[in-house]
């Protein structure tokens, strides 16, 4: 079957004969059943119209009967490609009705490459190398990215409106890659005042067709335990103090070595004391003295280290400090800070953190999202909006709305700034700070933070920062952390599934993440999964945003101990007790991978990684992987040194396609090395800002 007979089938509006129907009792136990029954044929989603946006599950486990080993072979058959063999060679899974090994093979038609792009987090023309970094793609994507408002948007095609125009987009140059920005958040559209449009709005206001957004998250917990509810730092949180950190920029001020130093008000030092933190991580430490000076910051630190608080502590207190008028109900909200943060799940957790730390003030965070109700993020904001945690799509959708003006704010936040500037998000984040009312970087604070900071991204950030910027790099830019204890296996496609089942088998009950590539192979694998008697859910950027936060819910609090999930759970994402993440398929890029295994070995806690590495697809990772591991102290394979050897890049600096390591700040402004608490900086030397601005 070609590409187009697959389109056909997908965007059939005939939904019923392929929804599927995950029967608790006959493949899952407890949790799984109740999540895929959930998914799969719950109400609610169905009669937005929703669910028929899961092309997959209709494809593949479809045809409305239970989810039976036939059903998994069924969507081999609608291949009609000869059985090529089974997974496992025969062994277990060729009986369990997995016939065909077309849908590991993944990227063998039109349909599988497709669906490699999640949400909001992973797109494929954003892996290239010479794709991803330069000025001039960034301005060309803003174009590709508007038109995708109107093709690329995944929902009114698979609910049957506006289906041609989807799929055409995919194929044609150029507006292929416009096709998959239509996946991230709510796409921007139109032009002119409200040229901020976005499908949820359309949904809602009726200019694109499409379903309407319905979804009204949960409000967040109101008890103070719950608020402040925290899981125990690790045993080697404090050998965070002997990671060397860099600063670069002139005139840094003093890293600070208590939260006493630095001269909170009452109220937040409370909040802090009682989230149970008593000591500040190497970053904090350093990028919380100079937000309170005033000054914008790029900061580099590992995983999992506490990035979060190093930029609320400090705005909380300088807001504090200004004496900010309570917020109350307006019209028109004109918050100080903004926030945003890649994916959904992210932005509500540094919502919550925010929540959290402004307890008992009259600071009032928000946090709006795409995948839930316009009209619920509006009634949020016109409450009282000093801190707006916001995703791009749904923050451009309220500016557009004048639902919020600009001009009061203070502070502007990238969290996963590599990712908020690359060509998925930078072209919003450029019209961000052109928005009318908008601060100019002079009369704004920034504040960039990540993991990781590929070379062409600090280009770019310029600029969004003052010339005068300070760089803090907490160790290696865009090292693994090293309390996650990383193997790398040799697995080939058909053996993966096999290893993942011997693997979880093995770990038993404890908190793991399973990454795979596409949101079809997360439905897959998690279903498979549950076949097997192994309680998992799935989160990726086909399902509901209801469903997705079930299924972290699902997760979080133990009812499914394992998570399959794509790339949109990559990054940020802080989960208590995750013991283990395991990279089914390997991203591909090495700064996805660092984000990828820092779900776990959080805060101090120790964790496992485990990467299944087919050489017939993941050659170009082994290079930047051997630098990773080696880097972070961790033993790495002969075989993988081999493959690197032979596929030597020359000039090689760490990285490849697209992620290139910074071992500096790129301005090559003279720094200070130290380690983080024991000794205090030095001015660093002006920088030559013509170099790079
Ligand atoms: N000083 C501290 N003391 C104790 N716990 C802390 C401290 N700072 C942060 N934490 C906790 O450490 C965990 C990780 O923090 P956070 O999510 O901010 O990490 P991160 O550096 O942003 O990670 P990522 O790069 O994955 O986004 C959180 O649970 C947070 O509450």
């Amino acid at each position: 079957m070609g590409d187009e007979d697959w389109e056909a089938e997908i965007i059939k509006p005939h939904v019923s004969s392929y929804v599927p129907v995950f029967e608790k009792d006959k493949y899952s136990s407890g949790a799984n059943g109740d999540t895929f029954n959930r998914t799969s044929v719950s109400s609610p989603e169905m009669d937005n119209g929703s669910s028929r946006k899961d092309p997959f599950l209709r494809t593949g486990f479809g045809s409305g009967r239970s989810l039976g080993n036939r059903d998994v072979g069924e969507f081999s058959k609608r291949e009609t490609i000869p059985t090529m063999g089974s997974f496992g060679s025969g062994k277990g899974f060729g009986n369990r009705g997995f016939p065909n090994n077309k849908f590991e093979e993944g990227d063998s038609s039109g349909f599988w490459k497709e669906s490699n792009n999640d949400c909001e987090d992973n797109q494929t023309w954003n892996r290239g190398f010479s794709k991803r970094g330069g000025k001039e793609n960034l301005d060309q994507d803003e174009g590709t990215q508007r038109a995708s408002g109107l093709f690329g948007s995944r929902r009114p095609a698979l609910s049957g409106a506006g289906n041609g125009d989807t799929f055409q987009s995919r194929s044609g140059s150029g507006s292929g890659r416009g096709g998959y920005k239509g996946l991230n958040e709510e796409v921007i559209t139109g032009t002119g005042k409200n040229s901020w449009k976005s499908e949820a709005e359309g949904g809602e206001s009726g200019d694109v067709q499409g379903p309407k957004v319905t979804y009204i998250p949960p409000p967040p917990p109101e008890d103070e335990d719950s608020i402040f509810a925290h899981y125990q730092t690790g045993i080697n949180f404090d050998k965070y103090d002997t990671i060397l950190v860099e600063v670069s920029g002139h005139e840094a001020p003093q890293a600070i070595l208590t939260f006493e130093e630095a001269n909170l008000c009452q109220t937040l030092s409370n909040n802090i004391a009682k989230a149970g933190y008593t000591k500040l991580t190497p970053v904090q430490k350093y990028s919380i003295p100079i937000i309170l000076a005033g000054r914008d910051l790029m900061a580099c630190a590992q995983t999992g280290s506490g990035k979060t608080a190093a930029f609320l502590l400090p705005i909380l207190a300088h807001l504090m400090r200004d004496g900010i008028t309570a917020s109350r109900f307006k019209e028109l909200q004109e918050p100080e800070c903004i926030i945003v943060a890649p994916t959904r799940e992210l932005i509500n957790q540094i919502y919550l953190e925010a929540r959290k730390f402004s307890f008992g003030t009259c600071i009032r965070a928000v946090v709006i999202y795409g995948g839930t109700q316009l009209g619920h993020s509006i009634r949020q904001i016109v409450q009282g909006c000093n801190i707006l945690c916001a995703t791009p799509g749904r923050l451009m959708d309220i500016i557009g709305k004048e639902k919020i003006g600009l001009k009061q704010v203070k502070y502007l936040v990238l969290d996963e700034a590599d990712r908020m500037l690359d060509m998925g998000f930078g072209p919003e984040m450029k019209k961000l700070i052109s928005c009318p009312g908008m601060p100019s970087k002079e009369q704004r604070q920034t504040l960039l933070f990540s993991a990781t900071f590929p070379e062409e991204i600090q280009r770019l950030a310029g600029e969004f920062l003052k010339s005068n910027y300070l760089f803090v790099a907490v160790g290696q830019v865009g090292g693994a952390c090293r309390d996650v204890q990383q193997s790398i296996l040799q697995v080939g496609q058909y053996s993966k599934r096999e290893k993942l089942v011997e693997i979880l088998r093995n770990i038993g009950d404890e908190r793991t993440m399973v990454f795979v590539e596409t949101k079809k192979k997360a439905d897959f694998i998690a279903t498979f999964l549950c076949q097997e008697k192994i309680s998992t859910t799935s989160i990726h950027g086909d399902r509901e945003q209801r469903e997705r936060e079930q299924a972290l819910g699902d997760f979080r609090y133990g009812k499914c101990p394992v998570l399959v999930a794509t790339s949109v759970a990559a990054r940020g994402l802080d989960i208590e007790n995750v013991q283990h993440v395991i990279n089914f398929d390997l991203p591909s890029t090495i700064d996805e991978y660092v984000h990828r295994i820092g779900r776990t070995g959080r805060c101090g806690n120790t964790g496992r990684a485990i990467s299944f590495f087919d050489p017939e697809s993941d050659n170009h990772l082994a290079q930047p992987l051997v630098k990773v591991l080696s880097d972070a102290q961790q033993d790495v394979p002969a075989w993988l040194e081999e493959i690197a050897f032979s596929t030597y890049v020359p000039g090689f600096s760490g990285s490849t396609r697209g992620n290139v390591f910074a071992s500096v700040d790129t301005r090559k402004g003279k720094s200070t090395l130290n380690t983080a608490g024991f000794s205090s900086l030095q001015a660093a030397n002006p920088v030559d800002n013509d170099s790079w601005d």
